[in-house]
């Protein structure tokens, strides 16, 4: 037994045997990473060629589509790999490396093994040309059985292609699988033990599945992307830093020396776990049962500390001294000095100068904790003009130092990276649901969406579950109808920002429109390629709450529970009226941060006479 993972998102599932359309359809709708067709014809799963593209053809296409074939002469593979629509060539006979290597120079290559009592002694051979092995049970038909092998056989398993565990795969041995600490695991490859008859999957079994692996499974591609969204769009000198980053982060956050540190840091320094408290009088106010999830009680007063610390971890691991960061309402700011502080590092933060006269306070804790403090003096003078600050600094100091991105936006591999740090926040959810209601999950989370580092962060483990509504509140400004809005997914459209390609508010021509909110920290006119995703796909919905909506939201919950909120958090609260939930439901609304900063705002309305 190993260390449990934790951290992997990228982990394959891979459903073998896809034969019927309608039934494709079902299973592509339980989002496995891949899909594969048999084309042998002796399987009973076999397929045509034809069948196989059409029915591929209808399915989506962050799905790969996998051809598994045995030993067929190697011209008809070439002509397979480049004539037909799938991602992958799975070779699952006694291929010779040399036919291996031909066929990887066409398409990806999956080169299955049978193993029956030790790996074969030529594996190594294969490695160069082989995106993944796949190991499975030796059997007279190849692949298919039903049976597993001895898993202890990988234990002497040292290459550096990652593998699918393939042969036999129940739902009985998953748990013993994710504990298994073989650094090359990269999925599972399953088939027979969830299908109805050969060739037609179980749905509900393969379902149960999912729900099991759901930490693990894959949420972003290896480039970046979630569907259409992500990627790394950057200038050419940002490559260097930015690949570096891209090709280390998984595998030093999946280190078990940096999950125990980041763990250590979390529960310590942080004060994690935080709690889960059900807001009695609320509830009764709406009807049905409202958690807070308490980010607000973190050290520095928000959940932006949990991807800092990582990000910092990381940075050092990479040999950096310095870290630079944006900051809109001086939340990440402050979180960024007091890491900086802590490991002994250099800390720059680039803010907007209309932020640092709103947020004036953070601004002096920053410098208190020995950050220096740039005003962006461009554009709104707000969070976007801090982002280009920052990105226009690190592109002459790459070298020394990490641009230590608050939010899950920018270039791939930052919003995979500050979603994983952020996803304590629906572990820890679970957990404490499990124990407080006896079940894991709850009918609807709700987080408001900036960037949308502490939705991610509430969404991450209730993605795949269907269960679980998830809400995400932008900010609408004056309405999300007028210029003074910041409600990017209700009106925004396409393109590239600040690295990644996602939604964003911007003119016909392109240009990116200005961005309002009363509250410092959702006023940016772009948001993280994920949740431009699940919008898209309508696995999340996202609503406009105006600046007024959120100040009434802030003073119900002092009043009401007696804990002064931050107003970006205040824009979850005021969902709350809006939703349609049964008595029996349970509602988390991340409560992101704490008041204090925002007290000007507050001070300034009772002084009016408004409140
Ligand atoms: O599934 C088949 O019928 C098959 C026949 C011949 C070659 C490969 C075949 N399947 C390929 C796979 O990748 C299977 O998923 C793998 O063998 C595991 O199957 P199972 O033991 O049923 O889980």
């Amino acid at each position: 037994m190993g260390t449990k993972r934790i951290y992997t998102a990228n982990f394959q599932l891979k459903v073998c045997g896809i034969t019927q359309a309608e039934n494709a359809i079902e299973v592509a709708k339980l989002n496995p990473t891949m899909m594969g067709f048999i084309l042998y014809p002796k399987s009973k799963r076999c397929v045509s060629l034809e069948q196989a593209n059409s029915i591929a053809d209808l399915l989506p296409k962050h799905i790969k589509k996998v051809a598994v074939v045995v030993n067929e002469p190697l011209e008809k593979v070439i002509q397979l790999a480049e004539s037909t629509l799938f991602d992958f060539i799975q070779l699952h006979g006694n291929e010779s490396p040399e036919y291996c290597q031909t066929v990887s120079k066409h398409i990806h290559v999956i080169k299955a093994f049978g193993i029956e009592k030790q790996l074969p002694d030529n594996l190594e051979e294969y490695a160069n040309c082989c995106t993944y092995f796949l190991f499975d049970t030796k059997t007279e038909n190849f692949g298919g059985a039903g049976k597993q092998f001895d898993h202890k056989i990988l234990d002497s398993y040292h290459l550096n292609v990652p593998f699918l565990l393939s042969g036999g795969i129940d739902l009985d041995s998953i748990d013993r699988i994710l504990t298994y600490s073989n650094k090359q695991l990269a999925g599972i490859d399953v088939n027979s033990r969830y299908e109805d008859e050969p060739g037609i999957k179980n749905i509900e079994k393969l379902s149960n599945l999912i729900k099991r692996l759901r930490p693990m499974i894959k949420k972003v591609s290896k480039e970046g992307y979630y569907g259409n969204y992500g990627g790394a769009y950057i200038p050419e000198m940002l490559q260097k830093n930015v690949s570096e980053l891209a090709e280390n982060y998984q595998r030093i956050i999946d280190d078990p020396s940096f999950i125990e540190d980041f763990q250590s840091l979390l529960k310590d320094y942080v004060g994690r776990p935080t709690p889960l408290f059900h807001a009695k009088k609320l509830s009764a106010k709406y009807g049905y049962k409202i958690y807070l999830k308490r980010e607000d009680l973190c050290h520095t007063g928000s959940h932006k500390l949990n991807n800092v610390i990582g990000q910092a971890l990381l940075a050092k691991r990479l040999g950096k001294k310095k870290i630079i960061a944006e900051t809109g309402a001086g939340q990440h700011g402050v979180a960024s000095a007091t890491v900086a502080a802590l490991l002994g590092m250099e800390c720059t933060v680039f803010m907007g100068e209309v932020d640092i006269q709103r947020q004036y306070p953070n601004v002096m804790r920053m410098k208190m904790l020995g950050a220096t403090v740039i005003p962006a003096t461009s554009g709104t003078k707000t969070l976007k003009d801090a982002c280009n600050e920052a990105i226009r600094y690190w592109i002459s100091h790459t070298e020394d130092t990490h641009y230590l991105i608050g939010s899950a936006i920018g270039p791939h591999p930052y919003p995979d990276m500050v979603a994983q740090f952020q996803s304590v926040i629906s572990e820890e959810i679970a957990k404490q649901l499990q124990e407080k209601e006896g079940r894991s999950y709850p009918d609807a989370v709700i987080a408001c969406v900036g960037g949308g580092s502490n939705a991610v962060g509430a969404f991450y483990h209730f993605i795949d579950d269907e269960r679980v509504e998830l809400y995400g509140a932008e900010a609408g400004g004056c309405g999300a109808d007028t210029d003074e809005t910041a409600a990017t997914l209700t009106i925004g459209t396409d393109g590239i920002i600040h690295g990644t390609r996602t939604i964003l508010m911007q003119t016909e021509d392109g240009q990116v429109c200005d961005a309002h909110s009363i509250s410092a920290g959702l006023d940016y006119p772009g948001v993280g390629p994920l949740h431009a995703h699940l919008h898209s796909i309508k696995r999340g919905t996202y609503l406009p709450i105006t600046d007024q909506e959120a100040l009434d939201a802030a003073f119900e919950l002092t009043r009401e529970e007696g804990i002064i909120p931050a107003l970006e958090s205040s824009h979850a609260l005021a969902l709350l009226p809006k939703l349609k939930m049964k008595p029996t439901d349970i509602v988390v609304v991340n409560l992101s941060g704490r008041g204090d900063k925002d007290m000007q705002t507050y001070i300034d309305l009772m002084n009016s006479g408004k409140k």
